[in-house]
């Protein structure tokens, strides 16, 4: 790389526009979107779409809501010359959408675009030719004049080929291709003229599109240039602002979005930003963007993993598990900061709130996902993450010590085997390290002394054996404590006490979480059970058995 870029890059340009208003400016209302996934995105494939997976992604186009839909440049090739066709001929198009065809400032190709179009009923008619200096130069072998002229020539022929076909409804759109890389007192003069030549005027509009076929400056000079043809085109009432971002400096959004704030009315991109080198604007990333600032976009993406499937398969390209709103990985925390906010805040939510989640900018429920994925647990999660999956997957309400004494024995299997675990993985964990298996109680049988006492009988199966367990107390825990003292010699005093129902109706079941002193050590133990008090009486057992084997058997095994 060079020490000194400035010798081979052209330093960044301003516009000048010094009265700017669009910074202030705050989008209110979704702009008029058309996707071109079938003509920028299609044109930009390793392999274009066949028939099929090009009707497949127009028909999800137009589910999704798109209104306007660039179909293809059916003058390049014959396969999407018949796609227009197709379109055309099976009435494919509904009656609220309308089909955008993409031709060069060329004669046979214009006709050949028309020949395509025979019966359409409604159709945007988008004529494109190159306007900046390189192009000029290097491409076209014409000066300013030239270059005008071969638009408003083409603008002409487009108008009378129109009026050759009075039964399709027609509108007109021209793009001055590489905007964005040309003088902007130009591009105003090419347009100016070719809105002229198309009579544009408020009950026929047109669309002056104006792409940065190459992204090459900051969203706030593209903002500038926008600004700036929006207040000084001639005809402006009588022409819907467009604008075409690619994403070569990776601000697409960011582009379309101060553009709009700058005067844009309508955008043209791709779904997932699909498009030429690094892709044409994202259009789901900008709707998105809108609904999570309370503006509805007008398009549907409550299944976007439905519509990511279509993208994929139609582009034969993978979508990145870190795009914007769809990737696989974009709602998930690993980290246990993060997972301890989103827990607390998910908590902390009601009915009717507005969406103030950390660390997740979109419920994903509203896009067709589910909360599963928010919390995945590795060796940067804390034990905000690993109780949230045992309760949103298990129904486990851990207290807040238990989720401490917990999180460091998931922290030991993770330094030891360093991979993610999972919730299942998680639970596996949780019983084997809390005793949830074995052994268990049954037969208990709670009663009150004569002396006010409270007596607890129950027998302790571990394995193939069977314990009697008969203690007193002041109430059932302290009595079953009591009776463990035979079995297992030690000292237990009760520090703390939760319980919860998992689930409900007849499949409920009771959690109990006691904390334990244990000959000094204070231990967690856990049970869970249909009965609430058999429950709170395996917490103590499990908590037990944590720190101490049973008394050999023989002596108290019951016949
Ligand atoms: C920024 C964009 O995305 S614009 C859309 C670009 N999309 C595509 O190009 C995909 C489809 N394109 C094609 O299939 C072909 O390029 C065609 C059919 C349009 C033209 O094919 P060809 O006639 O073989 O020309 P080729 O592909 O080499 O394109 C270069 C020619 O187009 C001319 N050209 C390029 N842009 C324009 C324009 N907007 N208006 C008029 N002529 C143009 C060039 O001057 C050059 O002409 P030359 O051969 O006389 O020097
Ligand atoms: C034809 C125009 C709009 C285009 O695709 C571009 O400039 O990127």
């Amino acid at each position: 790389m060079l020490k000194n870029p400035a010798a081979k890059y052209p330093v960044a340009k301003r516009i000048g526009l010094t009265d700017r208003r669009w910074p202030d400016a705050v989008i209110q209302r979704a702009p008029v979107w058309c996707s071109v996934d079938l003509r920028d995105g299609n044109q930009a494939l390793i392999e274009p779409m066949d028939p099929a997976r090009k009707l497949r992604l127009f028909e999800t186009l137009v589910r999704i809501g798109f209104k306007e839909i660039e179909v293809g440049f059916p003058s390049a090739s014959q396969a999407d010359f018949d796609f227009v066709r197709m379109l055309i001929e099976r009435d494919l198009v509904p009656d609220d959408v309308t089909i955008q065809v993409l031709t060069q400032a060329r004669d046979h190709l214009i006709d050949r675009t028309f020949e395509s179009l025979a019966g359409a009923k409604r159709v945007v008619v988008h004529l494109y030719n190159a306007v900046a200096p390189v192009m000029r130069r290097v491409v076209l072998g014409l000066d300013e004049n030239g270059v005008v002229d071969l638009a408003v020539r083409h603008a002409r022929m487009i108008r009378e080929c129109a009026q050759r076909q009075p039964d399709t409804q027609w509108a007109f759109q021209y793009s001055p291709e590489m905007f964005s890389n040309t003088e902007l007192a130009f591009s105003k003069r090419v347009v100016d003229a070719v809105t002229a030549e198309w009579r544009a005027t408020p009950q026929r509009p047109c669309i002056i599109n104006l792409p940065s076929t190459v992204e090459c400056c900051t969203p706030n000079v593209f903002a500038d240039m926008v600004e700036w043809m929006h207040r000084h085109l001639e005809r402006r009432d009588g022409i819907v602002l467009s604008v075409h971002p690619h994403n070569d400096r990776g601000t697409g959004t960011a582009a379309a979005e101060v553009a709009l704030m700058a005067g844009a009315d309508r955008l043209e991109g791709c779904l997932f930003g699909n498009g030429e080198r690094t892709g044409n604007l994202d259009i789901v990333n900008v709707a998105l963007n809108l609904y999570t600032q309370g503006v509805p976009p007008e398009l549907d993406f409550s299944d976007i993993d439905a519509i990511r499937r279509t993208v994929e398969h139609c582009n034969q390209l993978p979508v990145h598990p870190r795009h914007p709103y769809v990737g696989d990985l974009v709602y998930t925390s690993f980290s246990g900061s993060h997972q301890d906010a989103i827990k607390k805040a998910f908590a902390a939510r009601r009915d009717g709130d507005v969406w103030d989640m950390p660390y997740l900018p979109i419920d994903p429920m509203d896009l067709g996902r589910s909360y599963e994925a928010v919390i995945r647990v590795n060796s940067q999660s804390g034990k905000g993450g690993i109780s949230f999956l045992l309760e949103s997957e298990y129904g486990l309400e851990l207290p807040r010590r238990l989720q401490i004494e917990f999180s460091q024995a998931v922290q030991r299997v993770m330094d030891t085997e360093g991979k993610e675990l999972t919730a299942a993985d998680l639970w596996a964990l949780f019983e084997r390290e809390y005793g949830l298996t074995a052994p268990h109680i049954e037969h208990v049988q709670v009663g009150e002394r004569p002396d006010g006492q409270v007596q607890v009988v129950a027998e302790v199966v571990q394995g193939s054996q069977r314990r009697r367990l008969e203690g007193r107390g002041n109430g059932p825990i302290d009595a079953f404590v009591d009776g463990l003292q035979a079995l297992a010699p030690v000292a237990v005093e009760v520090l703390d006490y939760h319980q919860h129902a998992i689930g409900g109706g007849a499949q409920a079941r009771a959690a109990a979480y006691l904390e334990l002193r244990i000959d000094g050590v204070t231990r967690f133990g856990v049970g869970i059970d249909a009965n609430t008090m058999t429950a709170s009486m395996k917490a103590v057992l499990g908590a037990v058995l944590r720190t101490t084997r049973f008394v050999p058997a023989e002596a108290h095994a019951l016949a």
